[in-house]
């Protein structure tokens, strides 16, 4: 499986593509789209279920003269292809646009996500007939699952033969491979329009040849897909046409988490500290296929619960600037994002924050140099291929110390880096207990003998040891001593800082931890005032309204995120902090002046 995603480009946060040779005058239909949008489509209000709902909704407003104008149109470069343009002003929190997937399905290694209602589930119901995950007896015999499973069905057989001679992956995981696809080609009889806005996608087809994703595909893919569709679409189900939008899914399908439980409210203690789960659906969504990557972005995602996507700005965006996001995770290093690009979309990112060696000072790919030990060893393009975008295209990183000037390979830097993220990454999978936080507390003091303390695996590590100082048994808040108290404000302030530079803006990730700050401040000041009982509460006063401001902050970021999502559970506890803490200010206002 790893082998499918490393071909792939499959991302943990987000998966998109690379340059087009396609241009907005080639293509017309986007703007068009644009401008003749039907809000019942837009809303779904007029037709039902998963893939059926109306698609695209950019944020237009009404113009003086009744017309709506549009928020965002298309444009072309020949370094970026197709993208979109502001052709209004954007403040920060402002929807972008909104959007219906295509189509969606579980992720190939998503083992808990019924191929029907999507619904995670603790035990798989099995159907009887293709052998699908499902969630329940009712799910088999829904209509969603029954006009899938009559395909499903004339392949099975073929699937668990090949598995038996172990030439294939596990049944469930062979079928998530195929759901996708499958559920697109149906587009192409049940709903021409959205096929044509799939066929229209980026797909890299003359690249992806060259790759092992190709003679993949040819094995695992085109021929199951053959047998199920051979009778319906025996005109047009060939190899070609598989790859062509095997490539569109890869270059530009995104991860759209499942709904989980809400553990805050509850004694159930997540089993991880970082929702790292593989339990995802993939969807295809086609106006937001045409956003361009950056590093640093100005617009973030947000996929709900109904799979119904939300772009929104980060910052303010200027009309007539480039509607930017990011197809990797921010807290990446460079080599890490560099070959995510690469490798699944087909471009180098030349963006600010990818031709800075400090990453706008932060170091978060910086490694220790072996030779002077006291330099950074840093990521560093030669200008002159920068300047030449043909020079640029597969020449590796070099990378130099910043001190004694010595190089590095990209190879080596990148054995150092997977070492340190499997590091990470395995603590982040033990249970959730005491020793969970010993464990990352010790890497705070071994690995900054390797790597930057600003490296992005820190970083990371800063997140899990943020949500685990105030829910592990032992170190629940009220729990927390002063000094961990101020260690879990220290690794917030550390993380927004670093976020201020790598995620400028309303990002969702700054909103979470802001909202994680205001815990430890106002407990801090409790403890300060409850000391020194006698004085004046001036001083508390002062630093409840710092952590109301940070709170504050944290509710208009998160406010908007969609329903059920975590992002939207944290913005409905903070409003209600938010609410109490301004009581307790005011309390403390009228206690000053009565004394
Ligand atoms: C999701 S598509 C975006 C739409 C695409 N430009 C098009 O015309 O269909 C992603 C592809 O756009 C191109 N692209 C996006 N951002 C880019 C960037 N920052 N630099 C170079 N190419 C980029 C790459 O070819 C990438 O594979």
């Amino acid at each position: 499986m790893v082998e499918f995603m490393e071909m792939t480009g499959e991302s943990r946060m987000i998966d998109l593509p690379p340059v087009s040779s396609s241009s907005v005058d080639s293509n017309p239909g986007y703007l068009l789209l644009i401008y003749t949008l039907d809000i019942g489509d837009i809303c779904g209000s007029r037709t039902q279920g998963r893939e059926n709902r109306g698609m695209t909704q950019p944020n237009n407003r009404k113009s003086s003269s009744g017309g709506s104008k549009p928020a965002i149109h298309l444009d072309s470069s020949p370094e970026l292809g197709r993208y979109f343009v502001a052709s209004r002003a954007f403040k920060p929190g402002d929807i972008v646009m909104k959007e219906f997937p295509l189509a969606s399905a579980p992720g190939p290694l998503s083992e808990h996500v019924c191929f029907a209602c999507h619904r995670l589930f603790a035990r798989a119901h099995i159907c009887s007939d293709c052998r699908s995950p499902l969630c329940s007896r009712n799910c088999q015999v829904s209509p969603e699952h029954q006009r899938e499973c009559r395909y499903l069905t004339k392949i099975i057989a073929e699937i668990e033969n090949r598995q038996r001679n172990g030439k294939i992956q596990r049944v469930p995981v062979q079928l998530g491979m195929l759901m996708l696809p499958l559920r697109l080609l149906m587009l192409r009889r049940e709903q021409p329009d959205k096929w044509n806005q799939l066929m229209d996608l980026e797909s890299h087809t003359t690249a992806r040849q060259a790759t092992s994703i190709w003679g993949f595909n040819q094995r695992n893919i085109t021929p199951f897909l053959e047998t199920m569709l051979i009778d319906e679409m025996p005109d047009i189900i060939n190899d070609d046409l598989v790859q062509q939008m095997c490539g569109a899914v890869d270059v530009n399908s995104f991860e759209i988490r499942i709904e989980t439980p809400d553990r805050r409210h509850t004694n159930d203690l997540p089993q991880q500290p970082m929702p790292n789960s593989q339990e995802v659906l993939r969807g295809t969504f086609y106006m937001a296929s045409l956003m361009a990557h950056s590093c640093v972005v100005n617009a973030q995602i947000s996929i709900g619960n109904d799979s119904q996507m939300t772009v929104k700005a980060t910052v303010p965006i200027r009309e007539g600037e480039g509607i930017f996001v990011s197809y990797t995770d921010p807290l990446q290093t460079t080599l890490q994002r560099r070959t995510f690009l690469e490798k699944g979309k087909h471009f180098i990112c030349r963006c600010r924050r990818c031709q800075d060696p400090t990453e706008f000072g932060t170091f978060a790919s910086a490694v220790r140099c072996r030779s002077c030990t006291s330099g950074w060893v840093l990521p560093n393009d030669d200008p002159a291929s920068i300047a030449s975008a043909a020079a640029v295209e597969g020449v590796a990183l070099r990378w130099k110390c910043s001190e004694c000037s010595s190089e590095l390979k990209s190879e080596e830097i990148g054995r150092t880096e997977e070492v340190i993220q499997n590091i990470v990454k395995n603590i982040q999978r033990l249970p959730v207990d005491r020793h969970l936080i010993d464990r990352c507390e010790e890497l705070f003091v071994t690995l900054p003998k390797k790597i930057h303390v600003n490296h992005a695996f820190l970083l990371q590590l800063r997140i899990s040891l943020i949500h685990l100082y105030g829910n592990v048994p032992g170190f629940l808040i009220p729990e927390l001593s002063v000094g961990l108290l101020q260690r879990k404000a220290q690794l917030c302030a550390e993380l927004l800082e670093a976020l201020r530079h790598l995620c400028p803006g309303y990002s969702r990730l700054r909103g979470m931890i802001l909202y994680e700050l205001h815990v430890p401040l106002v407990c801090l000041a409790n403890k300060k005032y409850e000391k020194g009982r006698s004085k004046q509460p001036d001083q508390l006063i002062t630093e409840l309204k710092e952590a109301e401001i940070y709170l504050k902050e944290a509710v208009q970021i998160l406010i908007h995120e969609p329903t059920s999502t975590p992002e939207s559970r944290i913005a409905r506890a903070a409003m209600a902090d938010l609410k109490q803490l301004r009581e307790y200010i005011r309390d403390m206002e009228k206690l000053k002046h009565l004394a």
